[in-house]
């Protein structure tokens, strides 16, 4: 049986590991590391409606090479453009031709969790996974005894790693309970024979409880293979060749997420006419100007000549940081402003006092802390909140995000700021719905906006809209 061939292997490449590398020498390091215990993996898959796992894979046993040219970073790095909540790396070297640096590279360049996908049967490859930058490992039942599940599954725990606990029957389903697994991955593939079926997904459902996460894993090709598992609560899908084999995977995850999200853009701080020559090629939505202290102040004048060489189609935004009605008033007139942004510390007086004056739309940035945020926002009288990341002392345009997990709740229409960059911005609309997202530091490069970003970022938005 396959799986027994490849367990033999397993051990005697470890048992080679360990003649250059002790076992002692490796729990050392791995031990000397920050054992973080936020466990990202758990966070990670809990926040789009269906969250993917896409696995870097150059070949398997059941399909051969499924990769000629392997360009894993590249690939990797495409993922996590794509939307994808964690990305998988084989590193089982005999019959998936996978390498240790896959994992470790790759770590090292996306900021979403990894996995290390692999056999494992020995407390070495634990440590090494963790060494490795993996935020998660894979335990397969099938492989391990209950004494030695638990046993790796509590170190695992005690590094700060993650453990998707691999099932593939009712059985191996309440082994991997037993052990308390917080995400168990139910294999659609039969690894004695091959077989795959995503019916068996469907199958165990309901024999895992709500607040432990399921994974489908293997076989998923299509996007009505998704809405079933959707439609059965299944929170995260491991996809790898249907991924590997597709040219363009933002377009291919796009397709089998099965969802458009189209949300306006608004790149804000612009300050000079090379910026506005970008943005006039890529026609967002808004553009915003900045009237407040910031490092990406323009002055009035500049505003106004900046805004006689804009895009019509391009409605203008001036952002600003507890200013007087009057200044604002002058600034919207001079620079024939759509929109006024309020970014400080305003209250529904001053924009009740603001709409006596100006026939303007007005929108107030909320910068989110926690909930209680949130919940003063509903308390705004303005035309649409933005919700930006609260960094102290600091007005906006951080580069930082905040814990989108706090708008699940929050119903009406809104705008996301804060951090958003080409890494993130699929799953931050995925994830939240905005009705506008707003960028500025994630179209930036050496302070200066940079066309490649808004380019890309723009092809993005276009291809899952
Ligand atoms: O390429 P697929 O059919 O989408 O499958 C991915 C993943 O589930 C599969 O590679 C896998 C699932 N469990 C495993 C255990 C070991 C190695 C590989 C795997």
């Amino acid at each position: 049986m396959i799986l027994d061939e490849i367990v033999e292997k397993r051990k005697i490449n470890i048992a080679k590991q360990k003649q250059i590398k002790s076992l002692a020498m490796l729990k050392q390091e791995a031990e000397a590391l920050p054992q973080n215990r936020d466990f990202p993996l758990e966070k990670a898959l809990m926040k789009q409606d269906i969250n993917f796992i896409c696995e870097v894979k150059k070949a398997s046993p059941s399909k051969g090479i499924i990769a000629q040219d392997f360009p894993y970073l590249t690939i990797a790095k495409e993922y996590e453009l794509a939307g994808a909540s964690a990305i998988s790396v084989l590193t089982e070297p005999d019959y998936f031709l996978g390498e240790d640096k896959y994992l470790q590279e790759i770590a090292q360049n996306v900021s979403i969790p990894v996995l290390c996908k692999d056999f494992i049967i020995d407390e070495y490859q634990i440590y090494k996974a963790k060494i490795l930058g993996a935020s998660a490992i894979l335990l397969i039942c099938a492989i391990l005894d209950d004494e030695t599940l638990r046993r790796f599954f509590t170190l695992a725990e005690k590094l700060g790693l993650s453990c998707l606990v691999e099932a593939h029957d009712e059985n191996e389903i309440k082994r991997a309970l037993k052990v308390q697994a917080r995400i168990i991955g139910v294999n659609n593939r039969n690894l004695k024979d091959f077989t795959v079926d995503v019916e068996n997904s469907l199958k165990l459902r309901s024999l895992v409880p709500e607040n432990v996460i399921f994974v489908s894993e293997s076989g998923i090709k299509t996007k009505e293979d998704i809405e079933k598992l959707r439609v059965h609560q299944v929170q995260a899908v491991l996809i790898g060749e249907t991924f590997m084999r597709a040219k363009d995977k933002v377009l291919a995850l796009k397709e089998l997420y099965g969802k458009k999200i189209s949300p306006k853009v608004k790149f804000c701080g612009m300050k000079t006419r090379e910026d506005i020559a970008i943005i006039n090629r890529y026609t967002p939505d808004y553009v915003g100007f900045i009237f407040a202290e910031s490092k990406r102040q323009v002055s009035m004048q500049t505003a106004s000549d900046l805004a006689k060489i804009l895009d019509e189609k391009i409605k203008k935004v001036g952002v600003f940081v507890n200013a007087s009605l009057a200044q604002i008033e002058e600034i919207a007139q001079k620079v024939s402003l759509d929109i006024i942004q309020l970014h400080g510390d305003e209250d529904n007086e001053f924009i009740k006092a603001l709409k006596n004056k100006l026939d303007l739309p007005i929108w107030q940035a909320i910068k989110v802390k926690d909930i209680v945020d949130i919940e003063r926002a509903k308390q705004s009288i303005a035309d649409m909140i933005l919700f930006d990341a609260y960094v102290k002392d600091s007005a906006g345009g951080t580069g930082k995000s905040f814990n989108w997990d706090l708008l699940k709740d929050f119903t009406g229409e809104f705008i996301l700021a804060g951090g958003i960059n080409k890494q993130n911005i699929i799953r931050a609309i995925r994830t939240t719905k905005p009705y506008i997202v707003d960028i500025s530091s994630g179209i930036e490069k050496d302070n200066h906006k940079d066309e490649n970003e808004v380019k890309t970022i723009s092809e993005l938005l276009r291809k899952v809209g």
